[in-house]
């Protein structure tokens, strides 16, 4: 059995993947940490002043954080010094958060996912966008992101991701965040957020030229698409060497 714990368990993601792994035979879900306590599909929730206390008592094999940065930063040291394996979907970490964790998951000598976005679909598009950037570096590049109204991190984490692949594949650009009054393009990379409704996760990169527009793109239609990716990951990372992964290894995408 793979004892699972899941920070952020009361949140829209903590739900989701609780479900899931509920239901999974080879999982066990033995507890939850949130601002709020209480049970979820059985088991409990504590909140992150109990969370050491809870790893002690679960032993869990593996610990999922879908929180916000501020909390991952927290959780996830916590739980790798433990030697729990990690599945970090948490998204909008700042640089010195991220170094945090990775120092813990090596301190802890623990495997660990990290991955902006936990979907198949997005690891595909992914590659994608890599291939294109490459043959399509002198054309004009925009990245567009929708997500619901609740949404508390912008650009998302995904479209950090993406705009670190274009980096990589066509050297350093300019990123403009919006545009407004007497603007004249030039080679920037321009990125435009939106948000509203229960929009679930919406990207799209667009190349042009003065005769024709590239547009790669990508929808999650249900929290679901990330779940699985989640759950995926969590059955994946059990007995992995120690050290830090992503979903193209967890997926053997190269
Ligand atoms: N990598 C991926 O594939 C995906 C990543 N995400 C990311 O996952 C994160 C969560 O998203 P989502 O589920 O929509 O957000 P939610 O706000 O619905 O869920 C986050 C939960 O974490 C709780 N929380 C806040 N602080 C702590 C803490 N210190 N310890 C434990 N729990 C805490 C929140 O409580 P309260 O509401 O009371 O503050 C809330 O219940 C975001 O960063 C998002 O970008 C989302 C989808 C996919
Ligand atoms: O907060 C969300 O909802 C999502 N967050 C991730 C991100 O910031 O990229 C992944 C997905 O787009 C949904």
């Amino acid at each position: 059995m793979i004892k699972v714990v899941i920070c952020g368990a009361f949140g829209r993601m903590g739900t989701t993947i609780g479900g899931i792994v509920s239901k999974e035979p080879d999982m066990q879900l033995v507890g939850g940490v949130d601002i709020k306590t209480g049970t979820f599909f059985d088991a409990p929730v504590v909140s992150s002043e109990e969370f050491s206390g809870l790893l002690t008592s679960t032993k869990p094999d593996v610990v999922i954080d879908f929180t916000i940065a501020a909390a991952a930063a927290k959780n996830v040291p916590i739980a790798a010094l433990a030697g729990s394996a990690i599945i970090l979907g948490t998204t909008g970490l700042t640089s010195e958060q991220r170094k945090g964790i990775d120092d813990a998951i090596a301190k802890g000598n623990v495997p660990a996912v990290i991955s902006t976005n936990y979907s198949i679909g997005m690891n595909i598009l992914w590659t994608l966008i890599r291939d294109a950037a490459g043959k399509l570096s002198d054309y004009d590049i925009e990245l567009t992101e929708a997500h619901h109204r609740y949404k508390k991190d912008a650009p998302s984490g995904t479209a950090k991701t993406i705009l670190q692949i274009l980096q990589e594949e066509i050297g350093p650009r300019e990123e403009i965040y919006g545009r407004e009054g007497m603007t004249e393009r030039s080679s920037e990379i321009g990125v435009h957020v939106i948000r509203g409704g229960d929009i679930v996760g919406d990207h799209a990169v667009m190349f042009s030229s003065n005769y024709e527009t590239v547009t790669l793109s990508h929808r999650a239609y249900d929290r679901a698409v990330f779940a699985e990716g989640a759950v995926r990951a969590t059955r994946w990372i059990v007995g992995k060497k120690p050290g830090i992964y992503g979903m193209k290894d967890v997926l053997n995408l190269s």
